[in-house]
């Protein structure tokens, strides 16, 4: 029976100790870090996120500058607000919620924010310096997933990872993140032809393909380290909703060695790397490490 790597327990750990690095911050340069966040529409499951980043910037003291536009906001508009946030000195960090409506063009957003305040580590410059093993801010859920890594004592060098998901937000530069640590790096899609055959060959499985329990024990070898970057909430026959990953949670935790939950796995990690670049983004304006 696998062993369950708890997301939320090591979020609140490395939160707690970022409230306390904020308090001597602020005694030392006289303010705190600061985010934006920038949300798009009445997506509830965004919303939900954008209130879950205003709250955790809370509790660690990181000042929020958040902004909520109606859903026929003009891609001017946001251009115009992110080149005034990229001017403001009390912002540290900056991020649009993705996904934006469709009349938006997010990567040409993504791309306006001045790169040494891309606190979601999306902007090319940053993807860039991570492709080229560079130090720089790194997309916040791949970070996510590379800590709970180390955290669980995973062994990465060496072994064979397997990343079904090729988006530029987690799988891309996940991928890149584990070839960094050694893995020797296998990219699934849905266009990858017998992915089981290609899945059982991981030591560590990383499933972010958006399909809610898509990943079941068949496909999974014996002892493999699984992590579930799924969130998905269906509803049950009796009109009950509830949140599951894109794991066969039950199924899997039967032949894993170690496994994520849903939730309670990556995504309160993938908030607690949007902190952490914010507070690095802040250091670095001050020529201090942060790590
Ligand atoms: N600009 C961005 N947009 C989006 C990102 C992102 O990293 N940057 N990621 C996701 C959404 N997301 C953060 O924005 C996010 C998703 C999930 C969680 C989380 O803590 N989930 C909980 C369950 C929450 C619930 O009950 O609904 C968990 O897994 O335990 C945090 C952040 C897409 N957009």
């Amino acid at each position: 029976m696998a062993e369950i790597i708890d997301g939320k327990a090591l979020a609140k750990k490395m939160q707690a100790a970022m409230a306390e690095q904020i308090v001597e911050l602020q005694v030392k340069f006289g303010r705190s870090p600061g985010l934006a966040v920038l949300m798009v529409g009445d997506n509830p499951a965004s919303a939900a996120y954008v209130r879950g980043k205003e709250t955790a910037c809370k509790r660690v003291g990181i000042t929020s500058f958040g902004k909520h536009f109606p859903a026929d906001a003009s891609q001017a508009e946001l251009e115009l607000v992110i080149d005034e946030l990229n001017q403001d000195d009390r912002v540290d960090g900056i991020l649009v919620q993705l996904p934006l409506p469709e009349h938006l063009d997010a990567i040409a957003l993504i791309n306006r924010i001045h790169p040494d305040k891309d606190a979601d580590g999306l902007h090319p410059y940053n993807m860039g310096r991570l492709m080229r093993g560079e130090e720089g801010l790194q997309s916040c859920t791949p970070a996510g997933v590379m800590k709970l890594l180390e955290a669980a004592n995973v062994a990465i060098a060496g072994k064979t990872a397997v990343v079904i998901g090729r988006s530029i937000l987690v799988g891309k530069p996940l991928a890149i993140m584990l070839l960094q640590a050694n893995a020797t790096v296998i990219m699934a899609h849905s266009r990858t032809d017998d992915l089981a055959a290609i899945t059982q060959k991981a030591d560590i499985l990383v499933a972010a393909v958006g399909k809610p329990e898509f990943i079941s024990a068949n496909m999974v070898k014996s002892g493999a380290v699984v992590i579930d970057v799924g969130i998905n909430r269906i509803t049950d026959y009796e009109g009950n909703s509830r949140l599951v990953g894109d794991v066969d949670f039950e199924g899997v935790k039967a032949i894993a060695s170690q496994i994520t939950p849903v939730p309670g796995g990556v995504g309160p990690m993938t908030v607690t790397m949007l902190l952490h670049n914010t507070i690095w983004s802040y250091c670095r304006k001050y020529g201090i490490t942060y790590s």
